[in-house]
């Protein structure tokens, strides 16, 4: 197996080629794979990551959120992945939890496996280094921690109406009960996020020709979940291992804030792996499956990893957004030439399948996705 970089032309970004075939788990099924094609063979596709300024999407006038519309679309149509300028979140908040991630992860042990995902029913909680492998030809598994949150209504900026139930049943977190500031801070940042993601929701409804508030009923009790993440280098001479193995995110679409060491690479049609460095002052936004289930296809739930050979501890922090109810195709993106690819399936329904797939893989291999 050879293992080369090259630049590709016309862009300057060096990309990866490796092997002859990339493995990856997408849409919930392991050991998916696309083959690596080289020279004649390749297809036309993405070699970098769209930067795309934001800002119009929070101006009054429409012809300005349409304009931020139109490039988001598009970006998500050729590569599912973008990197967001102008996003508007207080530099303090983001230097907070940089900071309260590095205190959590610090902790020993025992004491972050006091909150381990599998003891939890909606599998929140802590998971430690190598307790997950997304990618199977790497059988260490992946070489990061992290800790998970959901959604919690009493911290919705603005709070859905729900029944006492239906709340117990969304805030199954677990936090550790002596550090009242670490949930403070992380469920602060989550609020923030949840306001970021309605605004970046209407953007999408706009860009896939929707009205600019079809998909609001959809997001006002949403499944968002926040993890925190700490990548210990990887030892360059340990093949088996990897930061995250290939994937796609179960998501309506991802808002990911990495720090300055490097590591996120996305895959293009001719499996190729193109980095996603880390741009000062701004967030990553992929398109998830769910976004691809409701838009037909045709935005693109995009495979990615994280190699972190760097020699440096690295941070991330992704936060998921999914949407509450029942999500079907748009009607705006089914016609005669793209008829319905997928049948209706429920937000509640896919998480359920998506979570038993996880648990399964957990009893019969001893290590969670
Ligand atoms: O840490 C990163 O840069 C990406 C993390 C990621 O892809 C995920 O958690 O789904
Ligand atoms: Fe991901």
């Amino acid at each position: 197996m050879s293992t080369t970089t090259v630049t590709e032309t016309p862009t300057k970004v060096a990309t990866k080629i490796e092997g002859d075939y990339v493995y990856f788990h997408y849409d919930g099924r392991f050991g998916e794979r696309r083959k690596v094609l080289t020279g004649e063979e390749m297809k036309s596709t993405f070699t970098e990551i769209p930067i795309i300024d934001v800002g119009g999407m929070f101006s009054e006038k429409l012809e300005d959120r349409m304009k931020v519309a139109k490039q988001v679309a598009q970006a998500c149509e050729d590569v599912g992945f973008f990197y967001m300028k102008n996003h508007g979140v207080e530099q303090k908040l983001i230097d907070d939890q940089w900071k309260i991630m590095k205190e959590y992860f610090a902790m020993p042990l025992e004491k972050k496996m006091e909150h381990y995902i599998y003891k939890n029913k909606d599998l929140k909680g802590y998971e430690p280094v190598h307790g997950a492998r997304l990618d199977d030809t790497k059988p260490r598994g992946d070489r990061k921690e992290s800790f998970l949150n959901s959604y919690d209504p009493e911290y919705d900026p603005v709070p859905p109406t729900l029944s006492e139930a239906s709340k117990r049943m969304m805030n199954l977190n677990q936090w550790p009960a002596e550090w009242p500031e670490f949930k403070e801070q992380i469920m602060a940042y989550h609020s923030r996020f949840i306001t970021l993601a309605r605004q970046l929701t209407r953007c999408f409804a706009l860009g896939l020709g929707a009205e600019e508030t079809a998909l609001d009923k959809l997001v006002d009790a949403p499944n968002t979940n926040q993890k925190i993440l700490h990548y210990p280098p990887q030892d360059p001479d340990i093949k088996d291992d990897t930061g995250i193995g290939a994937h796609t995110d179960f998501t309506l679409f991802t808002i990911l804030n990495q720090d300055k060491v490097g590591g996120l690479e996305v895959l293009n049609a001719n499996a190729h792996w193109v980095p996603a460095a880390p741009i000062e002052g701004t967030f990553v936004v992929n398109v998830g499956d769910f976004l691809m289930r409701m838009a037909n296809n045709r935005f693109v739930s995009t495979v990615h990893r994280v190699v972190n050979e760097s020699g440096k501890e690295r941070y991330s922090t992704p936060f998921f957004f999914s949407p509450n109810l029942d999500a079907v195709c748009l009607p705006e993106c089914c016609s005669a030439d793209r008829p319905a690819a997928y049948e209706p399936l429920t937000v509640g329904d896919y998480y359920e399948l998506r979570h038993s797939m996880q648990r399964h893989r957990f009893k019969t291999r001893g290590i969670g996705q």
